[in-house]
């Protein structure tokens, strides 16, 4: 079992639809992995699986070699959801001191990590104010900060950018790569823009619940003669 993040034979169904298909994957450390697919198609019921927020009613999920659910894991594993989880009668820093105190951060480690977010989301000058004041765009910078507290070796984003103005969404994303290459982070990442998906090291293309195809984006371009990720994706789809 080598990956940081592994699935093994997953299957979830709510009631009698059936969400998630034999799901396997095995997602490397110190890597961007993009889980692409429609709208429904399963993505967010396969981050909340790696996180321990739901469990497989078939399968295994391993995190950093420990089986999935475990409360240490917590510590290590960074979750941006794609409805906000915020306080909106807080102000924006009272959110992030919240969240800071959940975890075993030093005093000065917490204030340290508190400008860093704030200034990497480009939030700092708001974080004064009550997040009830807060666009939309605002919230998902800073869910995006909170996921980025305490620090941690994984990162698990779902649609991070939706919302996102062009400009700040390519300094995020220069962000991620910069924080997988320098700081050895693993980043999982859902999305239907394709544009995102190119910026990944590896992809997983999900539809209904099954993944259609892997690989980089460019090998997977290779392997369907694709110009285009969308591409890959019909053509996939119809295999
Ligand atoms: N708690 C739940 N109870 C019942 N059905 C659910 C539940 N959570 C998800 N589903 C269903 O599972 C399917 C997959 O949903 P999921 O949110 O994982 O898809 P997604 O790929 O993340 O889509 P989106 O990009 O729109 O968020 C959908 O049909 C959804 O209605």
């Amino acid at each position: 079992m080598n990956g940081t993040v592994t699935m093994e034979g997953v299957s979830k169904s709510y009631g009698k639809r059936n969400v998630l298909q034999n799901i396997n994957l095995t997602i490397n450390e110190s890597s961007i992995y993009g889980l692409i697919g429609p709208s429904g198609a399963g993505k967010t019921t396969l981050v909340k699986m790696i996180v321990g927020m739901d469990q497989p009613d078939r399968g295994s999920i391993y995190v950093l070699q420990q089986q999935v659910p475990n409360l240490q894991l917590l510590q290590k594993i960074g979750y941006m959801a794609q409805s906000d989880a915020l306080y909106s009668e807080l102000t924006g820093k009272e959110n992030l001191q919240f969240f800071a105190s959940l975890f075993k951060l030093k005093r000065d480690e917490m204030k340290e990590r508190m400008t860093y977010v704030a200034n990497l989301v480009n939030l700092t000058e708001e974080l004064p104010k009550k997040v009830s004041a807060y666009s939309g765009g605002m919230k998902r910078r800073l869910s995006l900060a909170i996921a980025l507290i305490q620090n941690p070796a994984i990162l698990i984003l779902d649609e991070p950018t939706v919302g996102i103005d062009p400009e700040l969404r390519y300094s995020i994303w220069n962000e991620l790569m910069r924080l997988k290459r320098e700081e050895g982070k693993t980043i999982i990442v859902t999305t239907h823009v394709m544009d995102e998906a190119e910026k990944c090291d590896c992809i997983a293309m999900i539809r209904e619940g099954s993944i259609i195809t892997t690989g980089s984006p460019q090998a997977l371009k290779n392997e369907f003669a694709a110009g285009h990720l969308d591409e890959v994706f019909l053509k996939a789809g119809r295999i």
